[in-house]
């Protein structure tokens, strides 16, 4: 009998359009000690007196804004992604699914479904690029926790160096508009500046992975990394996008480039921290901001994750 496999692509996840799941998403995303690592004595006062209560309300106003057919941007591409990955040629004998960390479906369900469906070879991909013990480390954790004796479970993590990723990147930007007077930003998730002891990993691959697009686009425009979607009080990682943004204003620089290397799909954090914030900006300041979506489920993006696969 053939080994039945499995191909799964996890993300953090996106609430549906309403209060109670985005509570849930909140509760489940903020209680998770990958992500909050005070202890839970200070913490949960915090998070179930005030964030519970607050900021609900302030994310649905922005997740009906910029849902598609009714679904959080983020949900709708791990859909479609999977829909593309499992219509491949040459792929009829591997199930492909999506699950996430912190919304439906769980990484839970669709291990169950894996299970009853006797499937013995799982591959995991978290669609996070460069490694960090918030993404990468609580996605192998869950799947380890449910460890069940019988199946092969192999993980394909940091792939920020792959040259497929980088041209599937690159194949965003339009040439036209790169050059010397152009600067291009990238933007990655920030950190508290708390974490950087263990997650100096996770900068050195964010600088790696500018470093490389500079080197693929021949450095023909300057290439600035910031950090954004920084969350509550306290120091994060920096340059925030704002500080680069009013750089570059003070340098009379009248048009830039924005893409998120650090997020494979667009969401929440890419639409409003990256997209809106720049847009915002530049809008009050006189500049041009070009931005360029995530990876998404373009076709460089499943070819991308088919060389993967056959890897
Ligand atoms: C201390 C809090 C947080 C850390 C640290 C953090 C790191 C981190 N997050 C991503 C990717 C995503 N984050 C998303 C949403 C999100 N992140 C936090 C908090 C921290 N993230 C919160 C509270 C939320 C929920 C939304 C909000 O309240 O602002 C998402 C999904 C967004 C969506 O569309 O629903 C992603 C993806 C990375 C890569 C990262 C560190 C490397
Ligand atoms: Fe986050």
């Amino acid at each position: 009998m053939t080994e039945k496999k499995a191909f799964i692509i996890v993300n953090t996840g996106s609430p549906e359009c309403n209060i109670p799941s985005i509570k849930t998403f909140l509760k489940l995303f903020l209680s998770d000690k990958h992500v909050i690592r005070m202890p839970k004595v200070f913490w949960y006062p915090i998070l179930y007196g005030i964030i519970l209560r607050k900021r609900p309300v302030i994310l649905l106003k922005k997740y009906q804004e910029i849902a598609i057919n009714g679904t959080a941007p983020l949900l709708f591409y791990e859909k479609q992604l999977t829909k593309k990955l499992q219509m491949l040629d040459g792929m009829h004998n591997i199930r492909f699914f999506y699950a996430n960390l912190y919304s439906r479906p769980y990484i839970e369900d669709i291990l169950q479904i894996c299970i009853n469906e006797n499937i013995s070879d799982i591959k995991v991909l978290p669609l996070f690029a460069q490694y960090s013990g918030v993404t990468t480390k609580a996605v192998i954790d869950k799947f380890r926790k449910h460890d069940i004796d019988n199946y092969k479970l192999s993980f394909i993590t940091e792939f920020y160096t792959n040259p497929l990723y980088i041209k599937a990147l690159l194949n965003k930007l339009d040439f036209k508009h790169i050059n010397a007077d152009t600067p291009l930003l990238l933007a990655y998730h920030s950190l508290p500046q708390s974490y950087l002891k263990k997650e100096n990993l996770y900068i050195k691959q964010c600088m790696n992975t500018s470093k490389l697009i500079a080197e693929a686009i021949g450095r023909r425009c300057p290439v600035y990394t910031v950090f954004v979607s920084k969350f509550g009080k306290g120091k994060w990682l920096k340059p925030s996008l704002a500080d680069i943004l009013q750089k570059l204003k003070n340098q009379n620089v009248k048009t830039v480039n924005l893409m998120s290397p650090g997020f494979m799909l667009d969401c929440l954090e890419t639409i409003y921290d990256v997209k809106r914030a720049a847009f915002t900006f530049c809008k009050n300041e006189d500049m041009k901001v070009n931005y360029l979506p995530c990876l998404n489920d373009s076709n460089e993006c499943v070819e991308f994750i088919a060389s993967l696969i056959k890897q």
